[in-house]
């Protein structure tokens, strides 16, 4: 269960901790000379009358306290660096690993369980690794260096004193085990809770507009209530351990009165070394007590550890990467029999033909489910073909590297995502050398460039999180020069202007004209003014394509994609 620590922190940091460890040798060794000088001040100067010595033992004090100070802080700087760097890399490589997930793998993980491993766990591991592991080496270290010091004064006192000892190991790996286990469940309850606030917080115009404050809330507080509860039932158990560690000590402490002290009447032991032997007594709950709580840390570390290895483990992705680079594209797009499942035996896209040449804008339209997304999900590569093949400019885009086939096609959703920064750090995250001229170009192709002159701050207007200080139309606007910046052969909108009023709708649909202008365009629509302003309609209907050509030329033909638009269906769409 621990042998993480080994590989990902001591390994690793082997220096940094060695060194660490031996400055707190160095100040250990003058911490434990303490009772020492304790003894030598009853037994050499105090009964001997020796001012000298006393002076010389004052002297003493001070410079092993100074000393231990000062290595201390060695010791206590270096396992924080190292614990640092350790904590660093883990979530360098937990953020890589998560950059590197297919997107199925996103559809099927909540986002709140993600971000629980950055929060809650990370906490964890880093009170493992910051004090867990210090204090269970130090404090080990420091137990075996009393007790040795001890047998060495006095062996047989000392057994005896040690006959507490074992009582406190099985107290304390009893209690541990229990705190253990609750602390698995607190780990899972505090997922939740994270996943129930990043869940209200994306969602707040749902739960306002049903007004379901007060419903979120008992969600949130049951939560936070049941990992309040399992918290402090840890912590109980942990009290109960400490007083008990402390009982058993303060027995360890009686027989040295009791045994040491008829040592003592006996001649057979000073009264210096025996005082030596209470002070060091007296020193023991302490690392003990240290041991057992950093037991604790370490053992919900390393269950936190289990959840994060999980997805620094989560298989390959199953969307290999190509090895053509292809720095530029035509646009010629083919789909050839292609066929999608996203789960086996539930087909969702059939043998699908669909070729487009540069220039073109097809609309995608179909019935809701009929796999129009879909069909946009395996043109990206967010999913492979089960069979067939898709191809552009005749390459099989199996075998063109991800990011140039994704660098070439300008991906425009329903209700775009806009990051909170400016609006020109927002279009250059479409093309991350571009000039501010070349933003301008792009905002003034997708007629952005007036309304952001129009704003106090112009192009250093922060978008807000959810882009609630711009408009739908505005946004779209804004994500249409972000995808063409960085002048991409192919133009993929999926429902453009669905979110949209009809105004709105039709002044973003001249823009999308104005920005298809050379480009092989798909439009997933299901808006009457965009179908009839394509070239041709793929008509999509239970994953496969039923009929295909222009408007008018389906229109006359009298098939599926006619009855549609006599019933209004597609209308009928625009409005939901
Ligand atoms: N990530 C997924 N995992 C499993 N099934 C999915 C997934 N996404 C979509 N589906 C299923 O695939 C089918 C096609 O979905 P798709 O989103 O492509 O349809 P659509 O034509 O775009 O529909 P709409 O017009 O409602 O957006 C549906 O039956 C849907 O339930």
């Amino acid at each position: 269960m621990f042998s993480f620590y080994w590989r990902k922190f001591i390994v690793p940091y082997w220096l940094l901790a060695l060194t660490a460890v031996l400055c707190f040798i160095v100040a250990s060794l003058a911490g434990l000379a303490a009772p020492l000088v304790v003894k030598l001040l009853i037994d050499d100067a105090l009964a001997a009358g020796n001012i000298k010595f006393l002076h010389f033992i004052t002297a003493s004090i001070v410079l092993l306290y100074l000393i231990r100070g000062l290595f201390s802080y060695f010791y206590g700087y270096g396992m924080a660096k190292a614990g640092n760097k350790m904590l660093a890399k883990l979530r360098q490589d937990m953020f890589t690993k998560l950059q590197s997930l297919d997107y199925a793998y996103f559809m099927k993980t909540p986002s709140g369980d993600l971000i629980s491993l950055f929060t809650n766990d990370m906490l964890f591991i880093q009170q493992a690794i910051t004090v867990g592991i210090p204090d269970a080496i130090v404090e080990s270290m420091n137990l075996l260096a009393i007790m040795a010091i001890m047998i060495y004064f006095d062996w047989e006192l000392a057994m005896v004193t040690f006959a507490t000892l074992p009582f406190i190991i099985v107290a304390i790996s009893f209690f541990n085990n229990k705190i253990g286990r609750l602390g698995l469940l607190v780990e899972h309850t505090l997922a939740k809770v994270t996943a129930i606030i990043q869940q209200s917080l994306v969602s707040v115009m749902i739960v306002q507009s049903y007004v379901r404050e007060e419903y979120e809330y008992r969600k949130f507080s049951d939560k936070i209530h049941q990992a309040a509860d399992d918290l402090l039932k840890t912590q109980r158990l942990s009290a109960i351990l400490v007083s008990l560690v402390e009982f058993l000590a303060a027995i360890g402490l009686t027989i040295i009165i009791w045994y040491g002290g008829r040592e003592v009447i006996n001649g057979h032991l000073s009264i210096g070394g025996m005082f030596a032997f209470l002070v060091y007594i007296i020193n023991v709950p302490m690392p003990i007590r240290k041991i057992s709580q950093a037991m604790t840390y370490l053992k919900l570390g390393a269950i936190a550890w289990k959840r994060i290895n999980s997805l620094l483990n989560e298989q390959i992705p199953s969307i290999v990467d190509g090895y053509l680079p292809m720095p530029v594209a035509k646009g010629f797009v083919e789909f050839k029999d292609v066929s999608f499942a996203y789960q086996p035996g539930k087909s969702v896209l059939q043998n699908i033909n669909i070729a487009a040449k540069p220039g073109e804008i097809i609309a995608i339209v179909g019935p809701s489910g009929a796999g129009k997304s879909s069909f946009a999900n395996l043109l990206l590569r967010f999913y492979d073909p089960d069979k067939g093949t898709i191809y552009v400019d005749g390459m099989d885009i199996k075998n063109l590297k991800l990011n140039a086939l994704r660098q070439h096609i300008g991906f425009i959703q329903q209700e775009p995502i806009l990051f909170n920064a400016t609006i020109r750090e927002n279009i250059r995250y479409g093309c991350l050398d571009a000039t501010d001229s070349q933003i301008q170009r792009a905002a003034q192709l997708s007629n952005a460039d007036d309304f952001i002159g129009s704003l106090p701050q112009g192009y250093d207007t922060v978008v807000s999180e959810l882009g609630g200080n711009l408009s739908g139309g505005q946004r779209q606007r804004i994500a249409m020069a972000r995808a063409i910046i960085a002048e991409p052969a192919i133009l993929l909108f999926d429902e453009p202007t669905a979110a949209l009023d009809a105004q709105t709708e039709k002044l973003v649909m001249a823009d999308i004209r104005k920005v298809s202008a050379g480009r092989t365009t798909f439009i997933i629509t299901h808006n009457m003014s965009t179908i009839a302003a394509s070239d041709r309609v793929v008509y999509l209907m239970g994953g496969r394509v039923v009929e295909t050509g222009t408007h008018q030329e389906l229109i006359d033909k009298g098939g599926l994609y006619a009855r549609a638009v006599q019933l209004g269906e597609l209308e009928l769409c625009i409005t939901h």
